[in-house]
């Protein structure tokens, strides 16, 4: 895992930013698995002002979202495909017909999880995975003892999780409990990881994470196991780490 240290969110931005526009512009058939939470908001802000001034075109990109909550259908505020659509895809060229995200209102929940892991694979899978990580080292939805092996699947939310994710919604009771995810083996298939981390209620994970063993009880500790991960994260973040032992 590289590691690149940044002043605070909006430098991280920043360089999250560039460096995915730097991979879109080289490879405008680019397949980007992206996240939600208030993490990558910064660096979805600077790809809209990129494009809007320097043209950076998304036409030929592809985008394959981790997750999303079982119960809202995309017409719902809360839902992640209503804000990957008001974060990103509303204001950039691209093809809303390719921008991919799980839905959480599939009749049959089993079959969307299926379906999902396989629209990855005809495409010849995700290039460059952006990645958040949950407090409790969750990335995508894999809460702690998920299986390293598993693939697109259906995770009860662990209560840190719903209470962490509250303050996107009125009230706690309104957050769904259940969501579909791709699964860690799914993750762990991106040829490349971008991970961005930013402020002191990540630094425990950050810890965990750069120092730990790799464990199914710390999700991300997976990603010391991909060839290919960057790290991008802030002073908050990475206080008290060793990061040149
Ligand atoms: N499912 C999302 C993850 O994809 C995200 O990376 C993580 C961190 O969220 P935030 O960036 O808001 O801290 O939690 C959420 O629950």
């Amino acid at each position: 895992m590289k590691l690149i240290e940044v002043k605070d969110y909006n430098e991280m931005s920043q360089k999250a930013a560039e460096y995915i526009i730097e991979k879109v512009r080289n490879h405008p058939r680019i397949n980007l698995g992206l996240a939600t939470g208030g993490t990558p908001v910064g660096t979805y802000k600077i790809l809209i002002e990129d494009h809007q001034k320097n043209g950076t075109s998304y036409q030929e990109v592809t985008t394959f979202n981790l997750d999303e909550y079982i119960g809202l259908s995309g017409n719902n505020p809360n839902s992640y495909r209503y804000f990957m659509n008001e974060k990103l895809f509303n204001h950039l060229d691209i093809n809303k017909n390719n921008t991919f995200i799980p839905s959480g209102v599939a009749e049959d929940i089993q079959t969307e999880c299926l379906r999902y892991e396989q629209l990855i694979a005809q495409h010849g899978g995700v290039d460059l995975q952006i990645l958040g990580i949950g407090q409790n080292g969750h990335i995508g939805f894999n809460e702690p003892g998920t299986s390293f092996e598993s693939n697109t699947h259906v995770v009860d939310l662990a209560p840190s999780t719903i209470k962490a994710n509250a303050r996107f919604f009125d009230n706690e009771e309104e957050v769904p409990t259940k969501a579909i995810t791709m699964g860690i083996a799914t993750i762990m298939k991106s040829k490349e990881i971008l991970l961005l981390v930013s402020g002191e209620s990540k630094n425990d994970a950050m810890h965990k994470l750069w120092n730990g063993e790799v464990t199914e009880s710390f999700p991300a500790s997976i990603l010391k196991n991909h060839p290919y991960v960057t790290i991008i994260a802030d002073q908050a973040a990475v206080a008290g780490l060793k990061i040149h032992s």
